[in-house]
């Protein structure tokens, strides 16, 4: 065992030496069960290099010999991974009612897959012993005692999952906590009690854990599913009651609606119990490893998430604002840079001179102290979010507004005469698509007309051939999103349509926002903007 640090963590080379907490990920087998997950052998290769850089204690890769591909991911991560932080875990059942563990194939896999730690799961809940195993209890006992042995002889550490724990529990405490015993007698290092079907509530787990570990002695885990959504408060309750290893995924992936999210149980543990249970500095890089994965497993990242979320510290209402400009822990529960997460102001109707002050800062605008100019941006935008603008998710559209009234008038570059946009239906079903534009740029009236898969790629088309020759910047601009909502009419109005674009160049994106009755005439706005943030921020000079 190497020297351990301050923070119970080895230098770069060396395992986790701090055993008296586990922090046990099972993104790979319980989030591999979530509903439109499906990961490939590289796939799981890459997050459990994520989730080892990250620093948790296990990584539970799969069921070996349940299918080829957990069986090739063991063989592999142990060829390809230089594991820093992590150990290994194969995930099976206890052996078969009736077979001895030396004659289970299953059992065999697993020993087959070379993990040094094994995660066993067993049967704790009566009714499911006669139900789903068709065995006895003393037949169900004998399989977790045998089975953990096996492993043991072979060198193996073994974690015993008793699942349906807490449900078995309420049922029959009595044969439940026999199966915890049985297990942690027979060898097994950590018995975990599972909230299989997540119907638990806190005080329920805080206080079946603190009745087990008095009765058993045993050390004790939580693997919570969050079907009530209180799958991290779950195992938070565990721990308070004396669990010292907690299983959780990534992003909360998992069998139905999830397991418990490990991300706030790793920030509440370091943040909120002031216990160390990653490597130094790992806690920052949280939120970069959340998206990572996410990107690994092609799911959006959840915008709401706890302390990894893009929204997780946005701030809206004026209120707010004008507390967090005196002091941001006003109304922040932590610094958003300790999780690698960054605070945002958001603009929009429930914004006051506060939020637009901060933006301004945000935005490197220098608003002076003016408190009129202040005054004039916060009306001005109230009246357009009434109007169907919306600020908060059209961030260049809101730069550009407030430009405008700080420099006194709107950068355009170039002056519109006219467009127009022809879409022609075909006898044969097809259809063609043909817009116009006319504008004055450079002192120059320039006529340009273009075809397009729609009418609005047609109008960008032909916007493009009008002004490429000028600015020529232009071309390194991408149109990559565009949403159209149709909002309803307020005050008698008819209903009106809001376009959002989205646009990068090499450096990023940005959004941009029009509204009108009219669809075409809505993008032509969210366009316009979209080309006049893309050249300013291109560091580009009117020409008009
Ligand atoms: C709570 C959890 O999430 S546990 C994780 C569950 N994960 C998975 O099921 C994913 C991987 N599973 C699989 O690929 C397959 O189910 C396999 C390979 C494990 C088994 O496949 P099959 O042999 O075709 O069996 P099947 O899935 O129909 O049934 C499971 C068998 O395991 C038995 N079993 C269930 N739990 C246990 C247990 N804790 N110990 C021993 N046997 C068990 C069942 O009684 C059933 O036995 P039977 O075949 O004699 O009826
Ligand atoms: C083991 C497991 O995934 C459960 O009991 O939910």
């Amino acid at each position: 065992m190497t020297d351990a640090p301050e923070d119970g963590f080895p230098a770069e080379d060396g395992l986790q030496v701090d055993d008296s907490f586990h922090v046990f990920d099972t993104t790979l087998r319980d989030g591999a069960q979530r509903e439109g997950i499906s990961l490939t052998v590289a796939d799981k290769l890459t997050i459990a290099r994520h989730l080892d850089d990250f620093g948790v204690g296990f990584i539970e890769g799969g069921w070996p010999g349940a299918n080829p591909r957990d069986t090739e991911f063991f063989q592999r991560a142990a060829a390809e991974i230089d594991f820093r932080h992590a150990q290994l875990v194969a995930f099976g059942a206890t052996r078969k009612a009736g077979v001895r563990a030396e004659d289970d194939p299953q059992v065999a896999a697993l020993v087959d897959s070379g993990a040094p730690v094994v995660t066993l799961v067993a049967k704790s809940h009566d009714r499911h012993v006669e139900l789903a195993l068709r065995t006895t209890l003393e037949e169900n006992l004998a399989m977790v005692r045998d089975t953990v042995a096996h492993l043991r002889a072979r060198g193996r550490r073994v974690f015993v999952d008793c699942e349906h724990f807490f449900d078995g529990y309420h049922a029959n405490p009595g044969y439940a906590t026999q199966v915890v015993r049985t297990a942690h007698e027979a060898g097994a290092d950590v018995v975990v009690l599972c909230d299989t079907n997540g119907g638990m509530l806190p005080a329920q787990v805080q206080t079946v854990v603190a009745a087990v570990l008095a009765e058993t002695g045993a050390r004790l885990g939580i693997h919570a599913q969050d079907d009530t959504g209180c799958a991290v408060a779950n195992t938070l309750a565990a721990v308070d009651a004396g669990a010292t290893h907690v299983q959780c995924t990534a992003n909360g992936y998992g069998e139905r609606v999830g397991n418990s999210n490990l991300f706030p149980v790793v920030a509440a543990l370091e943040i909120k119990y002031d216990r160390r249970v990653l490597p130094a500095g790992k806690l920052a890089e949280m939120t970069r490893i959340s998206h990572a994965i996410a990107e690994v497993v092609n799911l959006t990242p959840s915008t709401h998430q706890p302390y990894v979320g893009v929204s997780a510290f946005a701030h809206k209402a004026g209120l707010h604002a004008s507390a967090i400009k005196v002091d941001p822990d006003l109304y922040q529960h932590i610094d958003p840079e300790r999780v690698g997460n960054t605070m945002r102001m958001l603009v929009s109707d429930m914004a006051g001179r506060a939020s637009i002050e901060l933006k301004g800062k945000e935005l490197g605008i220098d608003l002076g102290g003016d408190r009129a100019l202040v005054a004039r941006v916060v009306e001005r935008v109230k009246e357009r979010e009434l109007a169907g603008y919306t600020y908060e998710a059209a961030d260049a559209s809101f730069e550009l507004l407030l430009r405008a009234e700080v420099e006194g008038r709107a950068r355009r570059y170039y002056r519109v005469e006219s467009w127009r946009a022809i879409v022609e239906d075909r006898p044969d079903g097809t259809h063609a698509n043909e817009a116009t534009v006319k504008l004055w740029a450079k002192g120059e009236r320039i006529v340009a007309t273009a075809e397009g898969n729609g009418p609005v790629n047609a109008l960008d088309r032909a916007l493009r051939v009008a002004l490429e020759r000028i600015y020529p910047k232009l071309a390194a601009l991408k149109l990559t999103d565009y949403k159209v909502r149709i909002l309803e009419g307020s005050l008698g109005t008819g209903s009106i349509t809001r376009v959002l674009v989205s646009t990068s160049d090499e450096h990023g994106e940005w959004s941009t926002v029009g509204v009108a009755e009219n669809v075409i005439a809505a993008s032509w706005q969210a366009l316009d903007d979209a080309y006049a943030y893309g050249l300013r921020r291109a560091g580009v000079e009117p020409q008009e």
